[in-house]
């Protein structure tokens, strides 16, 4: 067990050769002092703007005055109900904070029409609309900011923006919107939950942010220390990788921190899933959820007080790590330990080099139209494109299965069920993601990390569209080809794809959990 600065880290695993590494070279240090070499010579320029997370607590602190302040002026003009719109790393964060605190935020990372629509028609007249996105030039962040203005929301009154300065999203709002927070540019998305884009939206929805700080701010003065618990956890997740235990199992224990894990699931499987290696983070639902797979597992549970002793029985009876603390420290204990573990795998954790590849395919399509495809069959509310039988028979004992979902998250809950039902059935570790969320997260390992997914993407027909005004195309469209082009970017690296399009969505749903049990 190892603890400090409010975390404790306790591992089974056997990473005394790795840490004897790391520490021979003064890495925790060198690390914590931010040394951009540390990846080697390809990854120095990227890293080198890309270590602004390890010191940016204290700008971070000044802007709590600031958001309070606004807070209590948009509540004087009747604004109480604020709206994340972004993707990946600028909403995830912001969405564990405010859920773990029960604090209202809605938050808008897909391209589904229904799911669009529900927000953007809910309180309108009183919602603050936060549009976070650091490139300023997300195609699914710019639709959600157009759906707003469209449906009349007043810009110099509602909208609120955090991005990167000389964006174009800056370009676009400046004295337009109500206030424009310019990020620290030397962050990357996926470890910016402790900057403006962690802080911005759930500081406006009432979070009082200055306790995350607090806790992180504790264990960033143990980051130098390779007796520290963040040293720890990026050793015990690099040595397991390099045993071949590269499918990272992850639960929480009922400590209260909601959905960690999917903030998690995108910090280490964008930051590690490339050149053919990488961590897969498997979200499971419990910690006595089907973990499925087999000595390449490791079982982790994250955010409680609970030992991992506490584990009698269930999908995680043993787990090999257990990681408990405060959320602020785990936010960076996890972004520390991920760039070690990229040290250890020997990939730049700062890039994200195939997650243009669906993006451009998405963007081909919208312009050329989707191509036309005849389903193989059809059973009741569901279109198969490609032999279902065949799909899980081929499924390996050392492949994954990704189940991709273009649906609403909400009103389409449902289909997460389908993740525990396919671990029993095939016996493998099974990931759920919500399509187009996914694609800023597991996306870039699914084509950069080992060819070793099979995938069944899951799309549903869209009872009304909706426009984005000042495009050729709607959210349907959109949602549509982002499917298709990341079905072509499978393809092209001849991985295994099961495309089931549901006619009726619910009765679709209904009838794959029907037919799994
Ligand atoms: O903040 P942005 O630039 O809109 O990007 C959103 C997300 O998309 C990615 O850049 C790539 O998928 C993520 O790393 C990032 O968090």
């Amino acid at each position: 067990m190892i603890a400090g600065g409010g975390l404790t880290v306790r591992g089974s695993v056997d990473a005394g050769g790795v840490l004897a590494a790391l520490t021979a070279e003064d890495v925790p240090a060198l690390l914590a002092a931010g040394d951009a070499t540390l990846w080697g010579p390809e990854a120095e320029p990227e890293a080198s703007i890309r270590l602004g997370w390890l010191k940016v607590l204290e700008a971070s602190q000044q802007l709590v005055d600031r958001l309070a302040k606004l807070r209590a002026e948009l509540l004087a003009d009747g604004l109480d109900h604020v709206v994340l719109a972004g993707m990946g790393g600028s909403s995830l964060a912001p969405e564990v904070i405010c859920r773990t605190l029960g604090v209202d935020l809605t938050v808008l990372d897909t391209t589904d029409p229904g799911q669009v629509r529900a927000a953007v028609s809910d309180r309108l007249d009183r919602t603050v609309l936060v549009v976070s996105s650091k490139s300023g030039g997300t195609v699914e962040t710019d639709s959600h900011r157009r759906a707003y203005l469209d449906a009349g929301l007043d810009p110099a009154r509602q909208l609120i923006v955090v991005t990167d300065p000389g964006s174009p999203l800056e370009a676009a709002v400046t004295g337009v919107a109500r206030e424009v927070f310019l990020a620290d540019p030397t962050v990357g998305g996926r470890y910016s939950a402790l900057t403006a884009f962690g802080l911005v939206p759930s500081a406006l929805a009432g979070v009082d942010v200055s306790e995350l700080l607090a806790e992180a701010a504790a264990l960033h003065a143990t980051l130098a220390d390779p007796a520290g618990p963040a040293t720890a956890l990026g050793a015990i997740l690099g040595a397991a990788a390099l045993a071949g235990r590269d499918k990272l199992a992850i639960a929480d224990d009922g400590s209260g921190i909601v959905g960690l894990g999917d903030w998690i699931e995108q910090l280490i499987a964008e930051s590690t899933g490339k050149a053919g290696v990488g961590i897969l983070p498997v979200v499971l639902e419990s910690p006595t959820a089907p973990v499925a797979g087999g000595p390449d597992v490791l079982r982790c549970t994250v955010g409680g007080a609970m030992s991992s002793g506490s584990f009698l029985s269930g999908g995680l009876a043993a787990p090999e790590l257990s990681v408990s603390g405060g959320l602020g420290a785990h936010f960076l204990a996890w972004e520390f330990a991920t760039a070690l573990a990229g040290r250890v795998l020997v990939i730049n954790p700062f890039d994200q080099p195939n997650v243009q590849e669906s993006k451009d395919n998405t963007n081909r399509l919208l312009a050329s139209g989707l191509p036309t495809e005849k389903a193989s069959s059809v059973d009741g509310a569901v279109e198969v494109y490609g032999d279902m039988e065949a799909f899980f028979h081929g499924v390996g004992d050392d492949n994954y299965v990704a189940v991709l979902a273009y649906l609403d998250r909400h009103a389409d809950a449902d289909a997460e069920k389908l993740r525990a039902l396919i671990a029993e059935r095939t016996g493998r570790p099974v990931t759920f993601g919500w399509g187009p969320r996914f694609l800023h997260s597991t996306g870039q390992y699914h084509k950069g990390g080992p060819a070793k997914g099979v995938f069944l993407q899951i799309t549903g027909a869209v009872a009304e569209d909706l426009p984005i005004g000042g495009k050729e195309y709607t959210f349907g469209a959109l949602q549509a080809a982002q499917a298709a082009g990341d079905r072509e970017a499978l393809a092209q690296r001849d991985r295994p794809v099961l495309h089931l399009h549901l006619t009726d969505r619910a009765a679709g749903i209904a009838q794959l959990l029907a037919a799994l049990r």
